[in-house]
């Protein structure tokens, strides 16, 4: 900024407010302490407050009452704790930088322009008359991110408010002292932005909220769209946009949206730990996060054991060559399609004719009730009515079946030998059943009188509880219910309905997937997915490709086990979910909007969804109408050399645009074999560290790899590094060994890539992972190959580079 004059005016501004937030801070303290302290007293002496007595009608009622009481006041200076403990959190957080921007804007129509200063949260002083701080996420917050001084305008629900801009002003704060001040127009870059990308990587995301860029503010409030579908270059910030959203949307709703209403699936459970502070930072709880395959866990889990996505990943990169591994391939592309989709549909459509199939319902090794009997009552509903609803009329049916034959279990030999045998524990058990059952029958009796009492009713009959009759009776009762538990669990959980054996028909070649053949020609290498497919099933597995088609097949048949609490649905890495799996959640979560977010570049499952273009089907999963689609070229992440460099590596990423930063040109060094290569690794990372750089990554492309790296790299001394596996629970800074597909979604400040030869990267399908190992580097990319380089160096201008020589 200019003049001094104008450095002191906003330093003594800085002053003022902070002095206020000192001010109201210390009014809360004691406050926030002293309430929560009588809270605490409050439930701690809760008992000594009340007097319980029960001895009469009326003692009951009154020590009912006084609970009650009681109860109220200790949840109004709860609630009125919380509230002040909120405000004291967001003044104590806002003190050290209390604000990061500032507009001037003059409404039109209004006299004098109105300075706008914007922070993490609203700060109003003491008469709730002057607004010194303005959260970022209120309406007019959004002209400092929307716009440069000049005409502008900002979305209020009464409609746009007009005006002009006269000032747009950043500053950097730090403990209450001004270090930074930058005046932008719109000539002038985003100073604060090129200081925040300079900084070094983290092992927690940061929050953006500061440098939020235009088409990033269209994502963070994008309120209208029941689909938001955003297609972003690797680095444009589609991960801290979609947290930064988060964040608006819990505040815009605070009063309806709570943070456990909001699900964001992540890449892999390392990638949790990397984005949970982002949140906490900005004052809001955390979201619901989870892997896809935890959701598809809780499915299936107790059906069949079902393989880890990375071991999958593992296999398809590995074993290349086979002609098992072609059919595997070709299957999880054919399971990932809408065809396929459309054949489990048809499928399931026929079974509402025939078939169907069930497992028996056995008590030890006797048949209670037969697969047999079951499908012929099954297939003797009306066939009119939807597939679904006939099972569970099968299973309304079959719970009372069980409740008959269970009732004529208790004449049974077995009950009255098992009576004369019990042996003391399980006797003690079952009447301490009974005493519960006495205890709940004497509560009910006091109950009663009491209702009798309050309404001046006289009771329906008179109860009692002939307990020596009644012991005999309840114990056959008791030992039957307990052998017929796991019966009835297991048919409200509908495992009479025979899933495995559902799905492994629709692989019978003989039957031969007869809807999709009259679609379409049946998909390559069919008989053998099929065979792949059936011999897992019969081991009890299933691949990671079947999960999300099982389940569907299970709800078509079943009915779907729908989440309606939820209301936000993000899908971070969004090209790595095939369409199936969009349908799916679509049904799961059918109160939810969808944000999806994720870039075509980097697809490196063989499932992959393609997010934008004219035939996406994700376009139209919601209706084009309700669907919005953004686009983001510019990449924030990596240095423009590195940017450039990666570009080349990928025809479809010739549009994007790297931000102004310079460093470096990716380095290249070869040489004869491994163990050369990693002496020459092993210096480049020591002269990284000795840098400063805190983060560096040996990206390789397979687990095995990683674990020859490490272990090379530990002989040539290099001290602490990590090895990074699925099983790694959190992301830490330092050195560490990584396979590509476990550093999606994160960044290091250095990347060295472990192996680039031909012999690692030769095939055209492992060109995207290659790419998103490169683009994971902020500052610093290096490349190693032993030997030959890979041919996705080919069309690398050599000008790009620079090459570390011969290493030999
Ligand atoms: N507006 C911004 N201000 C400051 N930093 C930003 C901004 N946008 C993105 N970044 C930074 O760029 C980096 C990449 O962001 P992010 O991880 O969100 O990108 P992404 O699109 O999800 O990347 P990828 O697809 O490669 O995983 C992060 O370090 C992030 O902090």
């Amino acid at each position: 900024m200019r003049h001094e004059r104008e450095w002191n005016e906003e330093q003594a501004r800085l002053d003022r407010v902070a002095q206020k937030l000192r001010e109201r801070i210390a009014e809360l303290e004691p406050e926030v302490a002293g309430l929560h302290g009588q809270a605490g007293d409050i439930r701690k002496r809760f008992w000594e407050e009340v007097t319980v007595n029960t001895a009469t009608d009326e003692d009951f009622e009154e020590t009912f009452y006084s609970i009650r009481q009681q109860e109220a006041l200790l949840s109004e200076r709860e609630r009125s704790h919380r509230l002040r403990l909120q405000q004291w959190k967001s003044m104590t957080r806002l003190l050290p930088s209390p604000y990061f921007g500032r507009v001037d804007f003059r409404e039109h129509g209004v006299g004098s322009a109105e300075p706008v200063y914007i922070g993490v949260s609203s700060f109003v002083d003491a008469e709730g008359m002057d607004f010194l701080v303005y959260d970022w996420r209120t309406p007019i917050a959004s002209l400092y991110y929307d716009h440069s001084p000049g005409p502008a305008s900002y979305d209020t629900p009464d409609g746009a408010v007009r005006g002009d801009m006269e000032l747009k002003r950043q500053y950097q704060i730090r403990q209450g002292r001004l270090l930074n001040v930058f005046d932008t127009s719109l000539t002038i870059g985003d100073e604060l932005l090129q200081q925040a990308l300079g900084q070094g990587a983290d092992s927690q995301m940061k929050s953006i909220v500061a440098t939020i860029q235009k088409e990033q503010n269209a994502i963070i409030r994008d309120d209208r769209s029941r689909m938001l579908i955003v297609q972003g270059a690797a680095g444009s910030g589609k991960t801290s946009a979609a947290l930064q959203r988060v964040a608006y949307l819990l505040y815009k709703n605070r009063d309806r949206l709570k943070a456990d209403q909001i699900v964001l699936f992540s890449p892999n459970p390392m990638f949790n730990s990397y984005v949970s502070t982002v949140l906490p930072e900005l004052g809001e709880e955390n979201m619901q996060q989870a892997t896809f395959q935890e959701y598809l866990e809780q499915g299936i889990g107790s059906i069949l054991s079902l393989e880890d996505p990375f071991d999958a990943i593992e296999y398809v990169l590995q074993m290349a060559g086979s002609p098992e591994h072609d059919a595997r391939v070709e299957g999880i592309r054919c399971k990932a399609s809408g065809a396929f989709l459309q054949a489990l549909r048809d499928y399931a459509e026929g079974l509402g004719q025939s078939g169907m199939r069930f497992s028996g319902i056995r008590l030890g090794d006797r048949e209670l009730i037969p697969a047999s009997r079951m499908a012929e009552r099954f297939y003797g509903y009306d066939r009119s009515i939807r597939l679904a609803n006939r099972v569970a009329m099968l299973q309304e049916w079959l719970l009372q079946e069980l409740a008959g034959l269970e009732r004529k279990e208790r004449g049974a030999d077995w009950v009255s030998e098992e009576l004369d045998y019990l042996d003391n524990d399980r006797y003690d058990a079952v009447h301490r059943e009974l005493h519960k059952e006495r205890g709940v029958f004497d509560f009910a009796e006091q109950y009663e009188r009491i209702q009798e009492f309050v309404q001046n009713k006289r009771r329906r009959d008179e109860g009692d509880f002939d307990y020596a009759e009644r012991e005999q009776e309840l114990l056959a009762g008791a030992i039957v219910r307990e052998r017929f538990e796991p019966l009835r669990r297991s048919v409200r959980r509908m495992q009479f309905v025979d899933m495995a054996g559902l799905y492994a028909q629709l692989f019978d070649p003989e039957q031969a997937y007869a809807a999709l053949a009259e679609q379409a020609a049946a998909p390559r290498l069919w008989p053998d997915i099929c065979d792949q497919t059936r011999e897992k099933l019969a081991r009890g597995e299933l691949f990671s490709e079947d999960a999300t088609p099982f389940l569907y097949l299970r709800e078509l048949v079943e009915g779907m086990r729908t989440n309606t609490q939820v209301r936000h649905v993000f899908v971070d890495e969004g090209q790595d979910y095939s369409m199936v799996q969009y349908e799916y959640l679509r049904k799961l979560f059918p109160r939810a909007r969808m944000t999806v977010l994720g870039d075509f570049g980097q697809a490196i499952f063989a499932q992959a969804t393609e997010l934008d273009g004219e035939d996406s089907p994700l376009m139209r999963l919601y209706g084009e109408a309700d669907t919005r689609l953004i686009r983001l070229v510019r990449s924030y992440r990596s240095t423009r050399e590195i940017v450039e460099f990666t570009k080349a590596l990928l025809p479809s990423a010739k549009e994007i645009v790297p931000f102004a930063r310079s460093g470096k040109k990716p380095l290249l060094i070869q040489a004869d074999d491994s163990a050369r290569l990693a002496a020459r690794m092993a210096e480049e990372l020591a002269a990284l560290q000795a840098e400063g750089f805190a983060s560096i990554a040996v990206i390789t492309k397979t687990a095995a790899e990683s674990r020859e790296a490490h272990e090379l790299l530990t002989k040539q001394g290099c001290p602490s590094l990590r090895l990074v596996t699925k099983e790694t629970p959190t992301f830490e800074n330092g050195t560490q060994v990584i396979p590509a597909y476990l550093a999606k979604g994160v960044e290091f400040d250095a990347v060295l890539i472990y192996d680039a030869s031909s012999r690692t990267y030769q095939r055209e399908s492992e060109r995207k992972l290659f790419y998103t190992a490169c683009t994971r580097a902020m500052h610093r990319l290096q490349l190693y190959a032993a030997g030959e380089w890979t041919p996705f160096l080919q069309g690398v201008e050599p000008s790009l580079v620079e090459e570390g020589g011969q290493t030999r």
